[in-house]
């Protein structure tokens, strides 16, 4: 198969854990024989350093052209980085935000599930996760809190900030599609996560979430209020098969899942509109503090990549082969920092990078 990939290198360790995922996918083509062109694309820091703005039309121009884009994070320490003296529309997160508006990208898959040979890194009891868990984040990527009116003002001395959450029938129903149509293949259970008990918003969720839900009677569906949810997540994740969820509570119970992962450093993620494009990239940040030290854990990148083969140019084989690279390596036990256990042998990035791509083998794996 012949096919573009964009590729956004981002800030922080971005751009050390992008070089590794891919690594990954040139193995995939030489072990496959595909053909993947690559097309470096700027976003967020690194597009103000250059341009001036977090995101300009060539990227957006550019990205259209592309199957998918595969993204490291983007941002800086807000504390010391002095893209955080520009006002908020020109800070590197604005970009995301407008890319994500701009592909229509409103389908935020994130899978949280715990391997096997990383529940030492699981920091909740063993019994608690002795049969493991496999859950599939939908989070709404396009509306709510963080794209409704804001304004920042004083008067009478009193400072005021305002932001708005709106949601319209249109923006859940067809998320609310997606999550139904991905847990009929998967255990055929629809978590639905609001806050109906004080919001219109989400009690609007709920109603539209209900009337999907006449259209999937196979699959199980049951609501459940986002401090509850949250408190759920570490209570027992074993419950959970598709959480879906308003833009804001998915950002926040996404990070709190991938820590029952063993890491976010662990956590993919896919960010899907209506055709078989997709921006694919790690849900955790840039992480300044470990940037440019080559600890960073490359796997969430790499299985961002897995998930860009397997939604966006249909290689499921490929897609699975390297998922099934991933766990032998995490099985010899050689992590990085942050998923290492009392007896690991920690290694780099790179080195990460470079133990998957052997792995890579056509026919070595069950799928492959
Ligand atoms: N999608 C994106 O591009 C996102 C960007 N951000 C931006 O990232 C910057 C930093 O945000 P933080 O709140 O510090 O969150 P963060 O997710 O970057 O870091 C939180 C903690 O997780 C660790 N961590 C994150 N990824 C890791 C990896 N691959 N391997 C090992 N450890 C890892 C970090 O070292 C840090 O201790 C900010 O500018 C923020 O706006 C935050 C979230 C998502
Ligand atoms: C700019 C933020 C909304 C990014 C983020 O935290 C995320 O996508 O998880
Ligand atoms: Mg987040």
């Amino acid at each position: 198969m012949e096919a573009t990939i964009g590729i956004i290198r981002g800030d922080g360790i971005g751009p050390e854990i992008v070089t590794e995922a891919v690594k990954v996918l040139n193995k995939i083509q030489v072990v496959f024989g595909h053909s993947f062109s690559f097309k470096e694309l700027l976003l967020g820091g690194a597009s103000i350093d250059a341009t001036g703005e977090p995101l300009t039309e060539a990227t957006i121009k550019e990205a259209k052209t592309c199957e998918a884009v595969l993204m490291g994070s983007i941002g800086g320490d807000p504390n010391t980085s002095p893209w955080y003296q520009l006002p908020a529309n020109l800070r590197p997160e604005a970009g995301l935000l407008k890319i994500r508006k701009e592909l229509n990208l409103f389908a935020n898959l994130r899978p949280a599930v715990l391997y096997d040979s990383l529940k030492a890194a699981c920091p909740l009891k063993e019994e608690l996760i002795s049969g493991g868990f496999d859950m599939m984040i939908m989070r709404e990527l396009t509306g709510g809190l963080y794209f409704g009116e804001r304004s920042l003002e004083e008067k009478d001395g009193v400072r005021i900030a305002k932001d708005s959450l709106t949601y319209t029938d249109v923006e859940i129903r067809r998320i609310a599609i997606r999550a139904f149509e991905i847990a009929r293949k998967r255990r055929g259970k629809v978590t639905s996560v609001d806050k109906a008990n004080v919001l219109d918003s989400s009690r609007l969720w709920r109603q539209v979430v209900n009337e999907v839900a006449k259209d999937y009677e196979d699959v199980e569906l049951e609501h459940m209020l986002v401090d509850n949810c949250a408190m759920q997540l570490v209570k027992n994740p074993q419950q959970f098969d598709v959480i879906l969820t308003e833009n804001m509570f998915g950002d926040i119970l996404s990070d709190e899942a991938s820590m029952v992962t063993g890491s976010i450093g662990m956590l993919a993620s896919a960010s899907l509109n209506d055709t078989a494009f997709g921006l694919y990239e790690p849900s955790g940040g840039s992480a300044p503090d470990i940037a440019g030290k080559g600890v960073a854990n490359p796997i969430a990148t790499i299985l961002s990549a897995a998930m860009l083969l397997k939604y966006s140019l249909g290689l499921d084989e490929e897609a699975a082969c390297i998922e099934e690279a991933v766990g032998k390596v995490l099985e010899l036990n050689q992590r990085t920092l942050d998923i290492a256990g009392e007896d690991s042998v920690i290694i780099g990035t790179e080195e990460m990078g470079n133990l998957i791509c052997a792995e890579i083998k056509k026919g070595g794996h069950g799928n492959a």
